[in-house]
């Protein structure tokens, strides 16, 4: 049987929030992975990386205020450090589970830079959530600092632009990689947003999403399959709510009309279903399914999940 491509987008619950969270629950993503490992796929990985900008961000920052022998990390290199430090996680973890599955295939993580426009109306609307709940006090800070914050009902939280992912630079090094039959892991949190400017790629204070980036990505791996794992089985109508219902299937017709009628919550569930409907709606035979880590297996064999359809 041919082989199919695959994109393989992970969200938060597969990272946790501190290294030690990180290193137990990378090995339930590492055991989703090597199960479609031997089920013949060749795969991309991508995933989130809102917490773990934020803590670096703030992080790197302090440091500076502390030692003037340091200086503040822009959020681009912390966008690259997030994408190193879990990646090598992530590698690490998934090379033993595959080794214990009597499987020999190198995982490798590329740093990857994505494009994005100047002009791109995100830079004047921060929307991108990023780091942990803070205490009012803490939010008055980061507004010293000049960090955007919101409020929700636990606490603050930073916010950040996010414009749209145009282009990926690495490509051509993924599908080397994909052509050799490795695994790679790329595109770590959307990408390291970059501007171009001539023969320079600047980096951008921004963070882009990283679902948006899983549809660029599963397009210009050309893969067939696109899947989400989250912390849900399925996509739900009416979510938290007494008519909540989960659904087993979308068409791109439905997922437009409930997107018109603000039925998916901006920031967790909306940017998957967009990203669905775009990959699915670029070719034939593509797939597009969200489902919860655990079930990622069963949701490609049609067992669950949501399946999103011409
Ligand atoms: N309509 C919906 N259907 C399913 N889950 C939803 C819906 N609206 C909001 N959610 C929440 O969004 C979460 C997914 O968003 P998020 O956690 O931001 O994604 P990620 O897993 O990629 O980090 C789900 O685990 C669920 O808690
Ligand atoms: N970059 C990004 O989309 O990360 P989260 O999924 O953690 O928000």
């Amino acid at each position: 049987m041919p082989k199919k491509r695959i994109v393989v987008a992970l969200g938060r619950n597969a990272f946790g929030e501190t290294f030690p969270e990180q290193q137990k629950a990378i090995k339930k993503a590492a055991g989703a992975i090597a199960d479609l490992v031997e089920d013949n796929y060749d795969i991309v990985i991508t995933h989130s990386n809102g917490p773990q900008v934020g803590m670096l961000h703030t992080a790197m920052t302090e440091f500076a205020r502390l030692d003037n022998h340091y200086t503040v990390a822009p959020m681009p290199v912390c966008s690259s450090l997030s994408q190193g430090y879990m990646g090598y996680d992530l590698q690490n973890i998934l090379r033993t589970e595959l080794l214990n599955r009597g499987l020999y295939k190198p995982v490798a993580t590329i740093i990857t830079q994505v494009k994005v426009d100047p002009f791109d109306e995100a830079f004047a609307n921060p929307t991108k959530i990023i780091g942990r709940y803070m205490s009012e006090e803490e939010a008055e800070k980061e507004k010293k600092k000049g960090n955007h914050v919101i409020k929700e009902e636990k606490g603050y939280r930073r916010i950040i632009a996010s414009p749209k992912p145009l282009e990926i630079y690495e490509i051509d090094s993924i599908n080397a990689l994909l052509a050799a039959g490795q695994v790679v892991i790329a595109a770590g949190g959307g990408g390291i947003p970059v501007l171009e400017q001539g023969t320079v790629l600047k980096g951008a204070s921004a963070v882009i999403e990283k679902d948006a980036t899983s549809a660029l990505l599963a397009e210009a791996v050309g893969a067939q399959v696109l899947l989400f794992l989250t912390g849900v089985e399925k996509v739900s109508y009416a979510y938290g709510q007494a008519n909540e219902h989960p659904l087993d299937t979308l068409t791109v017709l439905e997922a437009q009309e409930y997107m018109k009628d603000n039925i998916f919550e901006a920031g967790s569930i909306l940017p998957k279903v967009e990203a669905s409907v775009k990959f699915i709606s670029g070719g034939d035979d593509r797939k597009a399914v969200v489902t919860h880590i655990s079930k990622a297996l069963d949701a490609i064999h049609g067992k669950t999940g949501t399946h999103f359809i011409k």
